[in-house]
């Protein structure tokens, strides 16, 4: 589903990404772990074409996504708060990317209705902005616009890290239930060891902008990736 090929980014000389290979197939979830800097969120934005990297390119279903848009209409993606707009309250930011996506507000709100526990009682109808929510909260309004889309390509950045404990359990059940039940590619990068190999059936372990592991999950990956990042 997404084809990665010699791709290459670098700043003031230094390269932050680099990827000979690297293939995500339908369905797959896949967890992105490093530490600070290692190349992740670099490494997502130029799957977006938010940045151009210096060499290489990504294919998705087969097509450079800088020189298609097709891609954009299955993909949905929460990076950072950048995504939102922060003078809409979050219905009128849901009923704005339903609007996009051609669903109407009863499709919306039905949709919503699913994610009341993700909600918490925190996000609807509290007559907010965007801009005035917690971190957290904008967090979930950004996964929440995500889900909206029917993406069949998922891709969030660190989506554990400013969330309560109660969500990041329902948002791992959630993520785990939408690979399950609607075979959809998730990429989700995060510092949280227990939840990515909780939620992710593969682990790209990244380091310096290459992927320096690629596991497959199974019952020792947690162990061997604290002792990875405990030296
Ligand atoms: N616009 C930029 N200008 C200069 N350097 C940048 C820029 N964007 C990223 N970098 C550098 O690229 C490297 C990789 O950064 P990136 O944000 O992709 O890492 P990360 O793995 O997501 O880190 P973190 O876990 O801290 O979020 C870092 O050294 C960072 O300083």
């Amino acid at each position: 589903m997404i084809e990665i090929k010699n791709l290459t980014k670098s700043y003031a000389g230094v390269t932050v990404v680099d990827i000979p290979h690297l293939t995500i197939r339908k369905g797959e979830s896949v967890g992105l772990v490093g530490n600070n800097g290692a190349g992740k969120t670099t490494l997502f934005r130029m799957v977006l074409d938010l940045i151009r990297p210096e060499s290489g390119e990504v294919l998705s279903n087969g097509k450079n996504v800088m020189h298609d848009e097709q891609w954009k209409d299955y993909t949905a993606s929460y990076l950072d708060e950048g995504f939102l707009i922060d003078y809409l309250t979050p219905e009128e930011y849901f009923y704005f990317i339903g609007s996009l996506h051609n669903e109407n507000k009863v499709s919306v709100d039905e949709k919503l209705n699913g994610l009341t526990d993700f909600f918490n009682g925190e996000i609807l109808q509290k007559g907010k902005y965007i801009r005035d929510l917690s971190k957290g909260n904008q967090c979930k309004v950004g996964v929440a616009a995500c889900l909206l889309q029917n993406p069949q390509i998922l891709m969030l950045d660190e989506p554990f890290a400013n969330i309560d404990p109660t969500t990041q359990i329902r948002l791992k059940n959630l993520l785990k239930d939408l690979s399950l039940k609607n075979s959809m590619t998730t990429i989700v990068s995060s510092h949280d060891l227990n939840h990515i190999t909780d939620v992710c059936q593969r682990i790209l372990l990244m380091e310096k902008g290459k992927i320096i592991q690629d596991i497959q999950t199974n019952s020792n990956t947690l162990e061997e990736l604290e002792s990875y990042f405990s030296v």
